[in-house]
């Protein structure tokens, strides 16, 4: 890995991160990683289990809420990503680098969302639990088209909105205070990694939601 170039990319995203509250970026991961990931995803499917919403004793599975299904990743265990896992702790090094935020660790899962599956207008930071602080997507959709639904939908703080297609390889990052998002509902099943960067409190995502 050519560190140094990577921090300029990162640095240009970072910066448009802190202008924008979002940045999306195409082709985010090198082939080789990305077919990691997918081909690790695929075997995982059968593990997949319905996802909760909020936090501790508030999480309940409300599928009118989200109809996603989640498997929740592990970085010791789950070596078969490795080249993953180094992309984001070079992503941690820059954000605590450059700025100034304390970031302690991270939290993934892959997510399904099976024809029909959406996720209503909500914020990733739950009122009891506000340690989750960038969000991190990358879209595993190889063949996705229009009118095969699943766009993320992200809200502007002028309460607009635009939408995002989950096209392959691409990655959309938001600070998980700040910016309302959506899942429109999905006529295809849809994949996709998730996870947020976290302040301390780290690794309580699997019990939580
Ligand atoms: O998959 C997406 O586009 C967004 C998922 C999401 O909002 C979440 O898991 O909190
Ligand atoms: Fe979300």
């Amino acid at each position: 890995m050519n560190t140094e170039k990577n921090t300029e990319k990162w640095l240009s995203w970072v910066d448009e991160l802190s202008c924008n509250d979002y940045v999306i970026i195409d082709d985010f991961l090198d082939t080789d990683t990305y077919l990691d990931v997918k081909t690790f995803f695929l075997s995982k499917l059968d593990y997949f289990a319905q996802a909760g919403i909020g936090a501790l004793d508030k999480n309940m599975i409300q599928t009118e809420i989200r109809g996603d299904h989640t498997f929740w990743l592990n970085k010791e265990r789950d070596t078969e990503i490795a080249p993953f896992w180094d992309v984001l702790d070079q992503a941690m090094y820059v954000f605590n680098r450059y700025c100034f935020l304390s970031l302690a660790g991270y939290e993934f899962h892959f997510a399904n969302y099976p024809p029909g599956g959406y996720y209503k207008k909500h914020l990733d930071q739950f009122k009891n639990r506000n340690n989750r602080t960038i969000s991190f997507i990358i879209y595993l959709n190889d063949n996705w088209q229009k009118g095969d639904g699943g766009e993320l939908e992200i809200y502007t703080p002028d309460n607009k909105s635009f939408l995002v297609e989950p096209l392959a390889g691409r990655c959309v990052l938001f600070k998980s205070d700040v910016v309302p998002h959506a899942v429109l509902k999905s006529y295809k099943n849809r994949y996709s990694l998730t996870g947020w960067l976290l302040q301390k409190p780290q690794k309580l995502g699997q019990f939580l939601g």
